[in-house]
């Protein structure tokens, strides 16, 4: 992908405890003004992206940063050049915000974006700003259908909004039955959920989406026709076949040895960031981690965990 005219940029994604973000309007004089977008600007020569993150902050904003993790990589073809985006979250700086080049900014939500235009390459970017840092699995080996609903109740009251039910063990009734009224609860919720490896299931149950297997992976030609996809990867060549298959996210794992995958050896957090460090889209750290695991997930690239115990 690199080539001579790739220009390399690392952009800011500032975020609250409340889950705003920051986008500025981008100053005139500068090719697309009047466009929104994410803090930064071009890495330059003899720069690290972090480096250039912080300079950008200071020279726009004139903030220092205190702490950013590596998140996302875009690379986005315009008509004058392509850009590789290195994308960071912010989550703590110093100073207060000052438009240095007498930028409008606005502080918004994935959920309610009231500024536009926006820069071309950024809307997938803002669609997965709308994904909570915690992914829970249900317990794929249990079949006491009470007993499920009852953790996933209590998993959604602790705050959890995404949610994939994996019953391996249920018979097609059971299942959908149970899926059913684990939707219905959800939704109370407000939650977001998924469905394991089963498309028409997602579909006739009108659930939020489907997660596909790594086997699907290799089976599927086209994305499946839901409106959130997330597949199970654990080497490069699945990440691939997820992001030419077009889903919004992944899991990667087991980033630690598990109960549920006893055999399958672990790829640790250097592994884990290694494999990720280029890669466009969300992913969620999984295997045998705990919510209090979600900072050093950050740290390593993730978006954030999965679980698949009770939350
Ligand atoms: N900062 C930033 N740039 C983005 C985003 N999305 C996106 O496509 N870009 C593109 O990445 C490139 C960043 O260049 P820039 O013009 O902001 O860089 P800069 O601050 O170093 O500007 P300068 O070289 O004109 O002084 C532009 O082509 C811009 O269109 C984004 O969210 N933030």
């Amino acid at each position: 992908m690199a080539g001579p005219s790739l220009v390399e940029v690392a952009a800011a994604v500032l975020i609250r405890p409340d889950d705003s973000f920051l986008l500025a309007c981008r100053p005139d004089g500068k090719p697309y003004a009047g466009y929104w977008e994410f803090p930064g600007g071009k890495i330059e020569t003899g720069e690290s992206p972090l480096q250039a993150l912080a300079r950008e902050l200071d020279e726009e904003l004139g903030i220092t940063v205190r702490q950013a993790t590596p998140w996302l990589t875009r690379t986005f073809s315009y008509p004058h050049a392509t850009v590789r985006l290195r994308f960071y979250r912010v989550t703590d700086w110093h100073g207060e915000l000052t438009p240095r080049e007498r930028q409008q900014f606005a502080w918004q939500t994935a959920e309610n974006i009231t500024v536009s235009p926006l820069l071309p390459a950024n809307t997938p970017i803002l669609r997965s700003l709308a994904l909570p840092s915690i992914y829970a699995v249900t317990r794929t080996v249990e079949t006491d259908i009470e007993a499920s609903l009852l953790s996933i109740g209590q998993t959604l009251g602790n705050g959890v909004k995404l949610l994939q039910i994996r019953q391996k063990a249920m018979s097609h009734d059971q299942l959908e039955h149970f899926s059913r009224t684990a939707l219905q609860l959800a939704r109370s919720y407000q939650a977001t959920v998924l469905i394991n490896e089963n498309i028409p299931l997602a579909q006739t149950l009108q659930a939020d989406g489907v997660h596909l297997t790594a086997a699907q992976l290799r089976s599927l030609h086209s994305r499946p026709a839901v409106n959130w996809c997330g597949a199970s990867c654990h080497n490069e060549q699945e990440l691939q076949r997820a992001e030419r298959l077009g889903v919004d996210f992944v899991t990667l794992s087991p980033v630690q040895p598990t109960l549920s995958h006893p055999g399958a050896a672990a790829l640790g957090w250097k592994e884990f960031a290694a494999l990720i460090r280029d890669y466009p889209l969300p992913v969620y750290a999984l295997g045998g981690l705990l919510p209090a695991d979600l900072e050093t997930a950050r740290e390593y690239g993730a978006h954030g965990i999965a679980m698949m115990r009770s939350i």
